[in-house]
């Protein structure tokens, strides 16, 4: 059978009528998820390619399946190298967002990080330039493969240049052993850092550093990306004691519920960041920061700046260094120009049937026999 041909589409309006009570949402009700009639949703789903500003993590384009339900449009968008078991949690918060809608915000603004990739030192004024005025604390790739600590410090430097008063952290995707990040941290430490996010691999790699640092009487805090969204125990690190603070993203944790609860478990403070989302997905983070009951970091939430096309007209795009929380995420979508061929549409909508027959239980969509079906909670 062959796929629905994509044409761009008139802008959809978002079916996301949440009660309001006294002109504000009503909170989001609990329970799962409803039994989905999957190729009735993949109907109206929408697979967009976007063009980046820059190169990030080693793309310059971004895609992502669109899903609109009756709570709003929820978002798909693994990365590519992902595979189905570690991308059916980006499922289960897609259809989160879509289905349940998120719970009630406790503040009406989230403060929010410029992230700046691993460029050259002369385009981080360009880069920063793309974030607005008033930027309050920057988040700079470090380790890239194939850099050294010298292109890390040129740019850690411009920054600081460009942004004498701006609070500056700086993530290393793991990219680091043990000593190369204690090395690299001692030597950048001198940058004023706010923290160095997931600086080696792996719990113990995290410890090692941390130890390493204190014991040399540096005060870099350590903060866990990957050892948290990617580690089969979200919580492992805080257990460890392995870092003073979490980096939380709602796709990879299986949605805003669940990173609100891997929060509350781990019981140390947390940064929600992006996936480098559109402005879709960035709506889902907002509510998650928007939730959490402390919020002591600038979020890293700005990413749609780096995004050169969006979904919709107004973009969540940092203004004066924050996010406005919206009631919503964007009610409507503009995608014009930024639809998928069909062939392209094809292989997503295969990686959402794959994944959701990793999500739900129900006859004729379980699991594969040996595999673990995911609750819905
Ligand atoms: O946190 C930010 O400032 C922006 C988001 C960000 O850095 C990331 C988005 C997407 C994928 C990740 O490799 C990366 C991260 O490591 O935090
Ligand atoms: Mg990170």
């Amino acid at each position: 059978m062959t796929e629905p041909a994509q044409r761009d589409p008139e802008p959809i309006e978002s079916t996301r009528p949440i009660p309001r009570e006294n002109g504000r949402p009503g909170p989001a009700p609990d329970g799962e998820i409803p039994a989905l009639d999957l190729e009735q949703l993949l109907e109206k789903a929408i697979v967009v390619d976007l063009p980046l500003t820059v190169r990030f993590r080693g793309v310059t384009r971004r895609e992502a399946v669109l899903l609109p339900g009756p709570r709003g449009w929820g978002e798909f968008a693994p990365f590519l190298e992902y595979d189905d078991a570690e991308a059916a949690a980006w499922w289960r918060a897609c259809l989160e967002a879509a289905y349940l809608g998120f719970p009630a915000p406790l503040r009406s603004e989230i403060p929010v990080n410029a992230t700046v990739p691993a460029v050259a030192p002369e385009r981080v004024p360009a880069v920063l330039g793309g974030y607005g005025e008033d930027i309050v604390a920057v988040k700079v790739k470090v380790a890239e493969r194939g850099q050294g600590v010298e292109e890390d410090e040129a740019r850690v430097a411009a920054v600081r240049a460009a942004l004498p008063e701006a609070r500056i952290r700086v993530d290393a995707n793991q990219g680091w052993t043990v000593d190369q990040a204690v090395s690299a941290l001692r030597r950048l430490s001198r940058y004023d850092l706010e923290y160095a996010e997931q600086p080696a691999p792996g719990v113990d790699g995290l410890y090692a550093v941390r130890e390493a640092l204190h014991r040399d009487g540096v005060t870099v805090p350590i903060a866990a990306d990957e050892s948290v969204r990617k580690a089969e125990d979200p919580l492992a690190v805080a257990r460890a004691g392995a870092a003073d603070l979490i980096v939380v993203k709602v796709a990879p944790l299986g949605g805003v519920r669940r990173a609100l609860s891997v929060v509350e478990q781990a019981g140390l403070p947390a940064v929600v960041s992006s996936a480098l989302d559109t402005s879709v997905g960035l709506s889902a983070g907002v509510a998650l920061a928007a939730s959490l009951p402390e919020l002591p970091y600038a979020c890293g939430l700005g990413t749609g700046a780096l995004l050169a096309r969006d979904v919709t007209e107004a973009p969540l795009k940092p203004e004066h260094g924050k996010l406005p929380v919206r009631d919503y995420g964007p009610g409507s979508l503009e995608v014009r120009g930024l639809v998928v061929d069909d062939a392209r549409r094809t292989w997503w909508l295969d990686r959402v049937r794959r994944v959701h027959a990793l999500l739900e239980p129900g006859p004729g969509s379980g699991p594969e026999p040996g595999q673990q079906p995911l609750e819905w909670r």
